[in-house]
């Protein structure tokens, strides 16, 4: 990356060494240390912590939000909150650079370089921002792409499985994962699912549907929506939300969990502002009423598990796929979840990249051994249309893994597909 940037009569500041030219001053990173201990002559460089006090950012309240699934509904969810409250937050992460209500950067990666980071807060900073909700992948961690950053508060969604085929095993998954942890900054921790981290006690508190916590459910229903009656220290309030699951249960009681410890307002008034927030576009996002059709992100075995359970008063027809590039172990874990839920099952092409999509559809076979109604094309478009002739008329259509993806990627060329549009113009092409 490379940025505009006076100081000291230079012009600009870069991370990578390969743009470095006589106007430019080197950020030194974590990341790019061996690039730089390589270079000769040594150039004016900059560490994090400096630009973070030449651009003041130290006043930005950080918060993080890490998990394998809710990221990106949490952080979103704590942004809406903090926006109907008055307060002036931004926003990073799958799905881009938000502020003010308006996106300012087009999605790029779920947590960026340190650079992007803080360039992104110093833009959102300028524009009277004052907090930045940021989803923090185990990526991000490994990597320490978050290196410098104070947290005014951590927030832990879920560990369960995912990226095995970067971290190895699912202990080492965990391990980095509690690396986010270890320290003593405020942290909100998901106590139903806490055996899944260790932590630092200190600065930790917690909100639980079954386990006691901070922030506890007292009771809550899942008709219509969701709601919840619920309790801090001696505080209770109700909320309602527009948003369907148990899953969406938790990461509501994160994010008002979250936006109490920020702002140290009452749980009653923060109830008051959860209804207006309706989801995150592509997560549980219902395309078509009649037929019932609901497009979804879940794209590991646990995320379709508690889409697929929060549907299961239904009979359920699902299309999905795994990534290619991504992990292998979760595929015929996801066959099997939707072998256990669904009456119609239709496996396709997620985002195959460089692997051979045949090959992906195999690994995913492997969990639905002896299950009828079973279907594999890597022709995406071809499933969903299949599904969709096939639907009934009590059935559910629920089309998994990419959510409001616009693309599908196969070796290196992301062409525009959207589950959305797709489904769309196949029903206006029956009617
Ligand atoms: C596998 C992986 O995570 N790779 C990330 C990693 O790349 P890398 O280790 O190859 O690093 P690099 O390209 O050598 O660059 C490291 C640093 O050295 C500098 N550099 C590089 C070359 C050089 O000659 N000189 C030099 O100074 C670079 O500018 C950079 O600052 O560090 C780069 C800089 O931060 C990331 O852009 C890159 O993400 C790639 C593009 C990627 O696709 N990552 C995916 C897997 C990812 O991180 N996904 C997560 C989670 C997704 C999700 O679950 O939502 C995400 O956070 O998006
Ligand atoms: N709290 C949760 N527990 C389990 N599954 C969830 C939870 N919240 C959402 N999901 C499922 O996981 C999918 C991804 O949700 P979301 O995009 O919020 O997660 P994320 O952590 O940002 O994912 P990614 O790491 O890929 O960016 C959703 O579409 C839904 O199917
Ligand atoms: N439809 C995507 C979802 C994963 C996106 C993100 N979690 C990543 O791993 O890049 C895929 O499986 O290819
Ligand atoms: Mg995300």
């Amino acid at each position: 990356m490379k940025l505009d940037f006076q100081k000291d009569g230079y012009l600009f500041l870069t991370d990578d060494t390969s743009k470095l030219d006589t106007d430019t001053i080197f950020l030194k990173t974590a990341q790019n240390s061996h690039y730089y201990e390589q270079l000769e002559p040594k150039p004016e460089t900059l560490t994090v912590d400096e630009l973070i006090s030449f651009w003041g950012l130290d006043k930005m309240k950080v918060v993080g939000v890490t998990g394998t699934n809710g990221k990106t509904t949490v952080t979103a969810a704590i942004y809406s909150f903090l926006l109907d409250l008055n307060e002036k937050p931004a926003l990073q992460g799958t799905r881009g650079l938000f502020a003010q209500e308006k996106r300012i950067e087009e999605k790029s990666m779920t947590t960026p370089s340190i650079l992007e980071t803080l360039y992104n807060m110093k833009q959102t900073m300028d524009m009277g921002c004052n907090y930045f909700i940021m989803e923090v992948s185990s990526h991000a961690i490994d990597q320490n792409r978050i290196e410098g950053l104070t947290f005014a508060l951590k927030v832990h969604t879920n560990v369960t499985s995912d990226h095995l085929d970067y971290h190895g095993t699912v202990e080492e998954y965990r391990r980095v994962k509690s690396l986010f942890f270890a320290d003593e900054s405020p942290k909100l921790l998901n106590k139903d699912d806490i055996k899944n981290i260790t932590y630092n006690p200190i600065g930790a508190q917690s909100y639980g549907v079954d386990e006691p916590a901070t922030f506890k459910v007292q009771a809550f229903s899942l008709l219509n929506g969701i709601t919840a009656g619920i309790k801090h220290l001696q505080a209770e309030a109700t909320f309602h939300s527009p948003m369907v699951g148990l899953f969406n249960l938790f990461n509501l009681m994160a994010a008002i969990g979250s936006v109490q410890m920020l702002t140290g307002r009452s749980i009653e008034e923060i109830c008051e502002v959860v209804e207006y927030f309706a989801g995150v576009s592509g997560r549980m996002e219902v395309v078509s009423r009649d037929p019932l059709v609901i497009v979804d992100f879940a794209h590991t075995d646990d995320g379709m598990y508690q889409v697929l359970d929060s549907m299961k008063d239904r009979d359920i027809s699902v299309v999905f796929g795994a990534g290619g590039n991504r992990d292998k172990e979760k595929r015929p874990r996801m066959g099997a979840v939707a072998g256990r839920y669904a009456n119609k099952i239709y496996v396709t092409s997620d985002n195959p990249r460089d692997e051979v999509p045949e090959m992906i559809l195999e690994d995913i076979l492997l969990g639905l051994h002896g299950k009828d109604h079973v279907t594999a094309t890597p022709d995406r478009r071809l499933a969903i249309k299949m599904a969709l002739d096939a639907l009934e008329e009590n059935e559910v259509l629920l089309i998994l893994g990419k959510g409001d993806e616009d693309y599908q990627e196969i070796k290196g060329v992301k062409y525009p597909f959207d589950d959305r549009e797709v489904v769309r113009e196949l029903l206006k092409e029956r009617a």
